[in-house]
């Protein structure tokens, strides 16, 4: 496995973060290494997401920054550029994913289906992201689909929490899982990064224990 996605393994938990300005970065980056996840996956889905990879990457070499939402190769190159480590797709887009192994970037696009999985291991990649994990079928469709598929890992994203992130985390399909609960769009519209800071360490917690 590459070592940035074994470093997702380490952390556990990715802060998925949407920044609708780019004075958001810094504060939140400090937020997110001083609450023991050091790691943000900047969505493209602002225009202020590629300004926001640049300020983390510059100001902060200790945090995991990459892009999530990446929909074409175009803001694969943009996010690199600016100082992204990985892209991670809500889709299989196997245009973007041979993109990025061409280049040696890490990769983790999303699949739901068996069918997709397997465009995953023809590619080569070892972990994939499951999105939205819980709309479509959550844990128990991790273990029943992934049964088949025994050296995949998951990284489950969409709709986990500080309460259901506990059995996804002790299943061995797991290697980490995504989310936006500890870095809210209301948090960060009102300035707090101390609140952001807790819940990240709250989030730390869980994983400790889950892997105690
Ligand atoms: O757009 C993408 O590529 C995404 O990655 C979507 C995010 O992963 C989810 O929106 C996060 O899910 P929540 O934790 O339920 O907020």
């Amino acid at each position: 496995m590459n070592d940035v996605l074994k470093k997702f393994g380490e952390i556990g938990i990715i802060p998925v973060v949407v920044l609708n300005d780019a004075k958001d970065a810094e504060p939140l980056g400090k937020a997110l290494i001083d609450g023991g996840l050091p790691c943000a996956e900047v969505t493209f889905r602002t225009e202020a997401a590629e300004e926001s990879i640049r300020i983390m990457a510059e100001k902060f070499p200790e945090l995991l920054v990459g892009a999530g939402t990446v929909l074409t190769t175009e803001q694969v190159d943009r996010a690199v550029n600016a100082g992204a480590k990985f892209i991670v797709s809500p889709g299989l887009n196997l245009k973007i994913v041979q993109y990025c192994l061409d280049k040696d970037i890490p990769v983790c696009p999303g699949v739901v289906t068996p069918g997709e999985i397997e465009k995953a291991l023809e590619l080569g990649l070892d972990v994939v992201k499951f999105f939205p994990a819980e709309p479509s079928g959550g844990l128990n469709m991790i273990k029943a689909m992934g049964a088949a598929y025994t050296k995949l890992k998951f990284m489950p994203t969409g709709g986990i929490n500080a309460v259901n992130v506990v059995d996804y985390l002790k299943c061995d399909k797991i290697l980490a899982c995504g989310g936006s609960w500890m870095v809210k769009g209301d948090m960060i519209a009102a300035g707090d990064f101390d609140k952001i800071k807790e819940m990240c360490l709250q989030a730390a917690e869980i994983v400790k224990s889950t892997r105690a």
